[in-house]
């Protein structure tokens, strides 16, 4: 059985710089792990890429030929690796050992990971492989310094976990560039009723309601106990 990750998140979360630094972790440690690039805009990498979607589609390609624009073009290149799993991915993924462990560094379009079926069906194709698949979804500690962009983040961390049905880690990420570290330690294990009141203090009173629902959604799936992270 092989293991992977799926890191996904945002646009410029800090995806490609997990992978960078975790590929130097497992290196210094003297564990091996491959990393595999799935987005077909990239330019730039800072560890050796394993495998990279933009042997099959890459997105300058699509905008030439097709005249898409950056957005319908990445959508399309996804689409088309969805075309491709069997036979493109596939033979790819057969010249992987049986117990590699490769990371996935995905696009940062977030409808990819909420309402378009392509990572579902790229993960059902890796479980078919007889990989052992984790999603691990970066946010900007940036954007969690109040309650509104906490529950935002959250639904959008919830939406992906709901979407791929996979074991989920929620990190956040770039948390050097905090100044306060007080005003994220209040949200990594926050108490249900405090953001209620944050939120309803916040918030017009027509939104109470919709507040007790969203709090309560959160609580349902404890969807953001996340771990603070920045690279070494
Ligand atoms: N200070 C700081 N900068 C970071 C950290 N992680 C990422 N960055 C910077 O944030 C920018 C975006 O990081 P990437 O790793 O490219 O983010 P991404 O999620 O892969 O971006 P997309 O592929 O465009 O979605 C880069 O300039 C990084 O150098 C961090 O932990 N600390």
């Amino acid at each position: 059985m092989g293991y992977a990750q799926l890191v996904i998140g945002p646009a410029g979360s800090g995806k490609s710089t997990y992978c960078s630094s975790l590929f130097q972790h497992c290196e210094t440690v003297g564990r091996s792990m491959h990393v595999v690039n799935l987005d077909p805009a990239a330019e730039n990498f800072d560890y050796p890429v394993a495998l990279d979607v933009r042997e099959l589609i890459s997105l300058d390609d699509v905008m030439e030929e097709l005249g898409l624009g950056p957005n319908r073009g990445l959508m399309y290149c996804m689409e088309h690796l969805e075309d491709n799993l069997d036979d493109w991915l596939s033979e790819e993924l057969d010249n992987f050992m049986d117990d590699d462990y490769l990371i996935f560094d995905c696009p940062g379009q977030i409808e990819l990971y909420s309402h378009v079926p392509v990572f579902r069906n790229f993960v059902e194709h890796l479980k078919r492989k007889n990989f052992n698949v984790c999603a691990v979804y970066l946010l900007d500690s940036q954007f969690i310094t109040d309650v509104t962009k906490f529950i935002s983040g959250c639904m959008a961390s919830l939406s992906a976990m709901v979407q791929l049905e996979l074991p989920h880690v929620n990190i956040l990420s770039k948390m050097d560039l905090v100044t306060s570290k007080k005003d994220i330690d209040d949200y990594l294990d926050p108490e249900p009723n405090v953001l209620l009141s944050e939120l309803n203090k916040r918030m017009a009173p027509q939104y109470q309601k919709l507040n007790k629902a969203l709090i309560e959604l959160w609580k349902t799936f404890t969807t953001f106990s996340a771990s603070g992270w920045a690279p070494a």
